[in-house]
Formats: C-alpha cells, structure tokens, sequence
C-alpha cells in the first residue's frame, strides 16, 4: 500500500517522520530536506523498511554509513536534473551578468525616465572566461550551455578529468575557428584558486561534503575579479554566506546568483538587501518534466528494493524509466549504497 503524506508542514522534522513510520513500513521517499541518519534509520528498520530514497541526486542530508548499518538502501535521482538545474545556473549567470532583477526592479518602480549609455551596463560573456568548480553532469552540462551559447572560454576544477567535455569544446573550437571565427579553448585548472583568479563567471557544482563545505570563503573570494560573478545552484553550505555578504557590500561590481542557501530556509543577514545578489528559493530542478521524473525515479528505487529488483547499471542512463508508454526495467535506478549492501547489477 502506498501512502502519501499530507502534513501541511513544508519541513518534516525527525519525530514528524517517525510517527509517520509507524510500526509497519516498507519503504520512504523523503525530501532533502530531511535529517536521515542513525534515528530514523533504525525507525525505519524496525517497521521492516529496506529502502529509502531522496527526491534528489544530492544527499548529503543521508547518513549512508548509518543506513548501511541497519541495511537499508538509498536511492538518489540522478540524471533527470542535469539539464534542468543547468538551464538555472546559465539563467542567474545571465540575470547577474546583465543585471537583469535590478533592472526590472527599476521599471516597476518608475524610475524609467528614457534611454540612457550608462543605464544598468553589465558583463558581455563573449569571449570571457567561464569557470567551474565541481564539473560532473550538471557542472559540464552548465559549461557546455555557456561555451556554446556564449562562446566563452573554458577553465574547470574537479577532482577527475572532464574528458567528454574536454573534447567538446575542442570541437567546437575547431568549428568557430573553420568559420573564421575566434575559437573558444579549454583549461583543466590544477587548482580551485586558479579558477578563481581567471574566471568572469564561476558557477559552483560540486557535491557537498567535508572537502566542500566553506569551499568559497574570504580569502577565496578576495582572490576572485572585483567584477565577477559568482553562481551557485550546488548546496548552500559551499559558500560561507557572512562572509559572501561582507565581499558585496565591499565589492558593488561583483555580482551573485543563488539558488541554495547555508541555512534554508534563510539567509544570512544583509543578503535581502544587496542589489548585487539575485536570489531564488532552491528551483533550479524545477521544470515539470524533470519534477515528475526525480518523483518516478524515487518511487522506481523504493519500489525496486521491495520487489528484490538489482540495481541498474548505468544510473546515467535513466530514460528507460521515464518512458511512459513502456514498463520501466525491472531494477532500481540508482542506489548509492549498492556496492556496501551487495545488490546485485542488473544484466539489463
Ligand atoms: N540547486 C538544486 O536544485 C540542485 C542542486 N544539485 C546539487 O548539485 C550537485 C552535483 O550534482 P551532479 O552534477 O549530478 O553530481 P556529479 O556527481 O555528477 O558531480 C559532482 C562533481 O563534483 C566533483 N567534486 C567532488 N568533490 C569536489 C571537490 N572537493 N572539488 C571539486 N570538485 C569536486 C566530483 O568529482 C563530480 O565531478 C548535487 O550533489 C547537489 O548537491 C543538484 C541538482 C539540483
Ligand atoms: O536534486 C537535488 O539535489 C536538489 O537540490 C533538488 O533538485
């Protein structure tokens, strides 16, 4: 039996969850915003659950250690965003670049009073340099978007070689340059603060974990262009946001786009009130197609956990499951622990 929750709370906190448990349940979807460690865990492995997932790819608000403890399997949903959350970062690095909520603020006010050469002068992208910090699937599908749409150049910082992306704007570059036009390069820099010291435009993607959090702190932010922007679609906690506000209010040519906040719901103080930060409530997955494909992937890895399904081996690859005209394989899309529990990979 599935059953839905309608508590009226946007939040749900640790004891809301386990009195929704019970005594008998199979399985959870929950939110990011949600605690999972050892408490709920252990709840949910009393009642006889085997399976949680988030309805997210990023879950650093899962204890995994603990949910291998009590063999419980998590299930993330990745892929189905990537494209989606890009889209948003290369809308706030364009809405910053070109200053355009200040803009709009400004009109609605009524203090348009006729065109003028220095009204809201911003960024031109063209040819500029784009940095990213963290360049997995949306990180590269992010740098893509801009190198192709913008024809910037690329410098990126991972801990792995984006290699596919490396070539493509190899490519691309070769194709502007047989058009007799500049051609666009690429940089793997060997270091964060390299990224830091070259780029125009820095969109943060990393995950978040100990070696991220705080990533973009003082002296990390002093080290970037007094007129850069600063995008952040990744978790909150990889900016320390006090000292983000400090660098607005020292640097007014420096721009921000956020879509993920330290303590969401929140923000740190003064943030509201800087004209040089766009801000957004945590959407950069929401488009309707990418919404009911994080819910079905979330359902399919319950659902398969509790049938005995293997997981999937390419959690890459999720269109077989979003196709709606077919059955969905039978395995769970993506299971973070597989390899700890022992799941067996799907021969499919
Ligand atoms: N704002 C939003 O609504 C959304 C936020 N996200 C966030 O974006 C994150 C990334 O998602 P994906 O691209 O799908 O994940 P991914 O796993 O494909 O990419 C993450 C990349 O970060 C890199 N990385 C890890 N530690 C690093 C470090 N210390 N320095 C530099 N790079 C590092 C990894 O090597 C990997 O390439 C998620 O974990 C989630 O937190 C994802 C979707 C929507
Ligand atoms: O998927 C995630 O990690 C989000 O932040 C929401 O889409």
């Amino acid at each position: 039996m599935f059953q839905i929750c309608t508590q009226k709370k946007t939040i749900l906190s640790v004891e809301d969850i386990i009195s929704l448990i019970g005594n008998k349940c199979d399985g959870v979807i929950g939110q990011l915003t949600e605690d999972w460690g050892e408490t709920l865990f252990s709840a949910l492995s009393r009642a006889g659950g085997k399976a949680f997932s988030n309805m997210a790819v990023g879950y650093n608000n899962v204890d995994v250690n603990a949910a291998n403890k009590y063999g419980v399997a998590v299930g993330n949903t990745p892929g189905v965003l990537t494209e989606t959350t890009a889209e948003l970062a290369a809308s706030l690095s364009l809405s910053a670049a070109r200053r355009i909520v200040e803009a709009d603020n400004f009109m609605r006010a009524g203090l348009y009073d006729g065109w003028l050469p220095h009204l809201f002068v911003g960024n031109l992208l063209k040819g500029q340099t784009v940095g990213v910090i963290g360049a997995g699937r949306i990180g590269s599908a992010y740098a893509r978007m801009m190198v192709e749409g913008f024809k910037m150049n690329l410098i990126y910082y991972d801990l792995y070689q984006a290699t596919r992306l490396e070539k493509f704007v190899t490519a691309y570059g070769q194709f502007l340059k047989a058009n007799g036009e500049q051609p666009v390069t690429w940089k793997r820099a060997s270091s964060m603060e390299e990224v830091l010291r070259e780029a125009d435009v820095i969109s943060l993607h990393p995950i978040l974990d100990k070696t991220t959090y705080h990533l973009i702190n003082k002296e990390r932010l002093a080290m970037m262009k007094k007129e850069a922007i600063l995008v952040n679609c990744s978790r909150g906690p990889v900016i320390h946001e006090v000292a983000l506000v400090e660098h607005l209010k020292a640097n007014p040519m420096f721009r921000v786009g956020l879509d993920v906040f330290e303590d969401e719901p929140y923000m740190k103080p003064g943030l509201a009130d800087m004209k040089n930060a766009i801000v957004v409530p945590h959407i950069a997955s929401a488009s309707k197609w990418t919404r009911e494909g994080m819910a079905t992937l979330a359902a399919l890895n319950v659902l398969g956990k509790i049938k005995g399904y293997p997981v999937w081996s390419d959690t890459n690859r999720v269109e077989p499951f979003l196709d709606e005209k077919s059955r969905p394989p039978a395995a769970c899309p993506s299971i973070v622990n597989s390899k700890s529990l022992g799941l067996p990979v799907s021969k499919l």
